[in-house]
């Protein structure tokens, strides 16, 4: 679909410094018509019937209002190292790395662009002007949609309303579900004009007629593709792709890049992290968030479904970012931001994450999914019998006749899910509470198939937050790099900091040295060590999670009597197995809760080289205190 037939042309009723922008933007894109969305059932159903007319999505069969969309094999994934945050100062954005910048090789990125492993950073002006020159003309032959929406929910203090202008529907009817979309959120302003309002500009960046042969169904334009962020003047322009965290502007760039940024001035945090709630078998409620790596186990945790424990019950406030806020007795806060979940589809499955299959069999939007001959979803890892599997065709992501034989995935290994939060049959009662909910612990995690234990304890709020600067993870389809390289993934937050990653975890110390705050413990979990002789995991993971969720529970009540055991150990507390109350449940290979002093000394070289590299000046002393202590401490 490339005008939308329905196009109401009209601007009024929008906040003025809204209509001007949107004026403006019309004015440099030239579409051939424009459409203010309003949220509605209808305006959704007809984009969606008008897409599907156009090839650009496929009905499934099966299901209810459920889509596939396939996109260009270019454009399936985030790209990290064409996503840039723009300031007039670069040290309020990156430091600059020990061994100097590495020069910019890729003729399609400005020269002045300074690339580094904790984010890209461009002079805001420079590209302003970059970006004006790939948006004259880029929406020709296409419609200009204007989404407003809000992040967080109704009412809250925390909230904030936003506009995206795209020339794709597949990006209005995917923020329709991700997001609060629709006029209304402008009735949530607290300066009627519009001026605070975030303003996000997108486009697949292929005029019509096109010069260049384009992907029909997933107009996208790979070489020019650039992410762009504006902390100082709250504004996104992204141009190129159509994929998710690059054009749902809503998610990453908005709810963590310009988010943290927003929560730096603000006095808040912003975060890549699950929120979920787990009541004990005797009626007692705590709520947890947690931070993994893209692809590393959120939405999996977020929807934990109790396995191994009797009597535990887990529920979902959200499954990817959390803005979190002290309130006034002290206590952290956490709101989702988000309506929806964009979740990783390989690997879900009855036995892995039941409450995910069930919620996306209705008004679901797939990409990048394989689809049966009787109208199902197919990806690697959904262990599903399919009758007479041999018979039933499968089309892949790549729209092409799939067979095991053919050596590769039927789905591509990013694909995802995109499905509205309230088709989550284990929602937390609280999920909209426009306060948030009370958080009781953080938890850091990432893909460490070696050395990394089953879980540990940090010993107080400042090693925490050298926990959480310190991890590591290994890479996944999620962005664009090759292999199963271990990287550095502070915070799981290294392709989403809005600003220095140094002035970062000062900000995160900061909070350590406020009187009156009730802060939350600081875990850190790794659910993915390897048997190094088989390769296969030691820990089932899942919903065996529970037994882990259970061991930071008890360790967090003030009931000495139940409150559990810990071990002390050079990197932190870890589950004591000598006692009846470590982790319980079922076996716990010893190997889970090993510390090798070598592996985490050759660990603490490599943190160290990172921050003196990639942080230098920028890193607060507490930090290199805690480096420190933790050498000395595997080296006794
Ligand atoms: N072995 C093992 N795999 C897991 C576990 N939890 C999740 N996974 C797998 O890891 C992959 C990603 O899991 P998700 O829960 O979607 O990860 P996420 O952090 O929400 O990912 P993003 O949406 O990219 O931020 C899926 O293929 C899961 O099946 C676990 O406990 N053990
Ligand atoms: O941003 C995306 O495309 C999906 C996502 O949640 C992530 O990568 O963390
Ligand atoms: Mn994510």
């Amino acid at each position: 679909m490339e005008v939308y037939a329905h196009a109401n042309n009209s601007l009024d009723g929008l906040p003025s410094k809204i209509r001007e922008y949107v004026q403006e933007k019309i004015t440099l894109c030239q579409p051939s018509s424009f459409h203010v969305c309003d949220g509605s059932e209808q305006e959704n159903q007809e984009l969606l019937d008008a897409m599907e007319q156009a090839g650009v999505i496929r009905r499934l069969k099966k299901y209810k209002n459920c889509y596939i969309a396939t996109t260009d094999p270019r454009d399936v994934a985030r790209v990290e190292s064409r996503t840039i945050i723009c300031t007039k100062n670069m040290n309020d954005v990156v430091s600059t790395p020990r061994s100097g910048f590495p020069p910019v090789t890729d003729p399609n990125l400005p020269k002045n662009l300074k690339q580094t492993p904790l984010g890209n950073w461009m002079d805001s002006d420079e590209m302003m002007e970059v970006m004006e020159k790939r948006f004259a003309g880029c929406m020709r032959g296409r419609t200009l949609f204007v989404i407003p929406y809000m992040m967080g929910p109704y009412s809250s203090p925390y909230s904030k309303v936003a506009i995206e202008i795209t020339d794709s529907p597949y990006v209005v009817v995917s923020m329709r579900i991700m997001t609060r979309m629709g006029t209304q959120v402008f009735k949530e302003l607290k300066v009627p004009d519009g001026s605070t309002v975030v303003k996000c500009l997108h486009s697949v960046g292929v005029p019509l007629p096109s010069d260049k042969p384009v992907c029909s169904t997933w107009p996208s334009n790979p070489e020019q593709t650039l992410i762009t962020h504006f902390p100082e003047r709250n504004e996104i322009i992204s141009f190129g792709s159509g994929y998710g965290g690059n054009s749902l502007c809503g998610k990453k760039c908005l709810a963590l890049r310009i988010g943290s940024s927003l929560a730096k001035r603000e006095g808040w945090l912003a975060e890549h992290m699950l929120i979920m709630s787990i009541t004990n078998p005797e009626g007692v409620k705590k709520y947890f968030v947690a931070a993994f790596p893209s692809a590393c186990g959120k939405t999996n945790l977020a929807m934990l479904r109790p396995k191994g424990l009797p009597g535990y019950k887990v529920e979902c406030v959200g499954d990817d970012i959390a803005w979190m806020h002290f309130d006034e007795e002290g206590r952290l806060r956490a709101i989702n931001p988000e309506f929806g979940f964009f979740g990783v589809a390989p690997g879900t499955s009855k036995s892995t994450n039941p409450i995910a299959l069930d919620m996306v069999h209705e008004n679901t939007i797939f990409t990048n999914v394989a689809e049966t001959s009787d109208g199902d979803v197919y990806w690697e890892g959904i262990d599903q019998e399919i009758d007479g599997l041999h018979e039933t065709l499968i089309r892949s992501w790549k729209n092409k006749r799939w067979s095991v034989d053919l050596g590769e995935p039927a789905a591509h290994p990013n694909s995802r899910f995109c499905t509205s939060i309230k088709q989550c049959s284990i929602l937390d009662p609280e999920w909209n509470n426009p306060q948030g909910v009370p958080i009781e612990a953080i938890i850091f995690g990432g893909r460490r198939p070696v050395g990394v234990p089953l879980v540990f304890e940090s010993f107080n709020w400042q090693h925490g937050v050298f926990v959480g600067a310190s991890m590591r993870s290994e890479s996944t389809a999620a962005a664009e790099f090759k292999g199963k390289q271990i990287m550095h993934d502070p915070f799981a937050m290294r392709p989403f900091f809005g600003y220095n990653f140094g002035q970062y975890l000062s900000h995160w110390l900061s909070f350590g040295k406020k009187e009156g705050l009730q802060l939350p413990k600081i875990y850190h979990v790794n659910w993915f060590l390897k048997d190094s002789q088989t390769n296969q995991f030691l820990w089932p993971g899942f919903g065996e999670n529970i037994r882990v969720i259970d061991w930071i529970f008890r360790r967090l009540t003030n009931d000495s009597s139940k409150k559990a055991s810990a071990r002390k150990t050079a990197i932190g507390l870890i589950p004591d197995q000598s006692t009846s109350d470590g982790i319980r449940g079922g076996e716990v290979n010893p190997a889970l809760l090993e510390i090798s002093n070598d592996f985490w000394l050759s660990e603490c070289k490599a943190i160290r080289n990172y921050f003196e590299e990639n942080v230098n000046e920028n890193l607060p002393k507490e930090i290199t205190l805690e480096l420190d202590a933790l050498q000395k401490r595997l080296s006794q």
